[in-house]
């Protein structure tokens, strides 16, 4: 169904902003619209609608609302369109082959490690505030595989120089798009709020210079070069010097393929795109799992099949054999998708069932509400890891699932972010019992890039196994 002359039903706050898209979905059916003055959006529900958009090679243009990150990532891979972003993300590709991602599963492991042992300092406490813990580890993660660096330091400034500059800047955009007048970079710019943007996108500015002065200096003295890309292939634990995303786009930089500034561009969007998105996935699994000790036991029972009492060190042959956590992982994105909201901007009209959908169109999936459809995931509030066995999964339609997104602007990100998920879990699981303190009714979501809540999400971590 659609819906009129509603646009003004949007001036409302973020947690009010996530709610009500759900509520109005419910409302007005599968697929409804939003509008006022020039502005039209319409939202997709039934997956094989979603199809017909995420599918196709010509609906590839992100929305308006992503304009908004453009002081930020200007148009990385996530925000750029037409032939740019056909060309970077040729370029980009090889930088998630197999192989590579096969050689850094010993910085997973490292990243993991160093997890393990910091959770190891909060057993005794009564709780631990997830988020803190775990995306200082995805960040250490993605600075060293697709960055070929360390995030520089483990205390105080690494907040200071990253994640509170970061956090500012998701408030900026946010408070942005929920003010229309400060739409307008002419009035935005002469806000208080703007100042507060560019103090933060300065501090943002100096992390990622850094980083890249730092890959720059360590190729210069090493000889590093991906044409040595083959050779990694017998290589998994990480014995010969270590290729990153962006050496690949270094040596395009040197073939004149491009520049200082795109580079600059898509380090900002990696760092982001692969640090919290992974640490969202893992803070919802975790508070999750301690909410689900039957689910913890069965995996802590996979994890004996596989290791039985040893304490051996984690091989990339032991993440084929985690069926069940895979399954797990699978259901966590499904109720806690990252990303839970995406759109595209459609240029020509498209066929919705008996819709036709105008150009000049937001085109919206709110990822969060659609892996809760009753009719394809029964019971949606119950964590039922069971859905994702193989022979659950047949029947199903291939985009009712999309936490990754789908189609040809999919996520780049999606092997390297599986195979990470299941070395940091593991390892935490192999090591610790998670005990509830935050419920997941007592979750309140917020509109943001990534999924968040209101209130940090806490667990209290117990030894399984006593300490070594
Ligand atoms: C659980 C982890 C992750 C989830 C749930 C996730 C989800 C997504 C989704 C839904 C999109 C599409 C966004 C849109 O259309 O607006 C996306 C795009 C993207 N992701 Fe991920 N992601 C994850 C991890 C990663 C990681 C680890 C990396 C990098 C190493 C990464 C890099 C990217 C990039 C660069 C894009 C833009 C791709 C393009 O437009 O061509 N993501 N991701």
């Amino acid at each position: 169904m659609f819906l009129f002359g509603n646009i003004f039903d949007i001036f409302i706050t973020p947690v009010q902003m996530f709610y009500y898209q759900i509520e109005w979905r419910k409302s007005f059916g599968n697929l409804w619209k939003l509008n006022g003055f020039s502005f039209r959006a319409v939202y997709l529900y039934k997956p094989e609608d979603i199809e017909i958009v995420l599918s196709s090679t010509r609906y590839l243009d992100k929305s308006y609302p992503y304009t908004f990150l453009y002081p930020w990532l200007h148009e990385g891979l996530l925000t750029s369109a037409g032939e740019k972003w056909q060309h970077r993300r040729k370029m980009l590709t090889p930088a998630f082959h197999f192989l590579i991602l096969k050689r850094f599963f010993a910085t997973f492991c490292d990243h993991a490690q160093k997890l393990v042992n910091t959770v190891q300092k909060e057993v005794n406490k009564d709780e631990s505030d997830l988020f803190p813990l775990i995306s200082k580890a995805t960040l250490g993660v993605i600075c060293e595989t697709a960055m070929g660096t360390t995030t520089g330091d483990d205390g105080d400034s690494l907040a200071n120089k990253y994640f509170k500059p970061l956090h500012t800047l998701a408030w900026t955009m946010l408070y942005r798009v929920a003010r229309i007048w400060y739409y307008s970079d002419a009035i935005f710019q002469f806000s208080g709020v703007a100042k507060i943007q560019k103090d933060a996108l300065n501090t943002l500015e100096k992390f990622t210079t850094h980083i890249i002065q730092d890959r720059r200096e360590y190729r210069k003295n090493n000889n590093i070069s991906t044409e040595c890309i083959d050779d990694v292939e017998d290589d998994v634990y990480g014995k010969k010097p270590k290729l990153a995303m962006l050496d690949l786009l270094l040596d395009e930089e040197k073939k004149g393929n491009i520049d200082e500034k795109g580079i600059t561009e898509e380090v900002d969007t990696f760092m982001f795109e692969g640090h919290d998105t992974t640490a969202t996935a893992l803070c919802f699994m975790i508070m999750r799992l301690a909410n689900e000790p039957d689910i913890q036991d069965k995996i802590a029972a996979e994890m004996k099949s596989i290791f039985g009492d040893s304490q051996r060190a984690l091989t990339i042959e032991d993440l084929s054999k985690m069926k069940y956590l895979e399954c797990c992982i699978k259901e966590s994105l499904r109720m806690y998708p990252s990303v839970p909201f995406i759109s595209r901007y459609i240029k020509e009209d498209v066929q919705i069932g008996d819709h036709t959908v105008p150009y000049n169109t937001m085109v919206n999936f709110n990822v969060f509400d659609i892996h809760r459809n009753p009719n394809i995931f029964p019971d949606p509030e119950k964590f039922i890891p069971e859905r994702f066995l193989p022979e659950n999964c047949i029947s199903r339609h291939p985009y009712a699932y999309i936490p990754f997104s789908a189609g040809p602007r999919n996520c780049i990100g999606q092997k390297f972010a599986l195979m990470e998920l299941k070395t940091m879990m593991s390892s935490l699981l192999r090591r610790f019992k998670l005990e509830p303190v935050t419920k997941p009714e007592d979750l309140t979501f917020t509109t943001d890039v990534v999924l968040r809540t209101t209130h940090p999400i806490y667990v209290r971590f117990r030894n399984r196994i006593s300490a070594l």
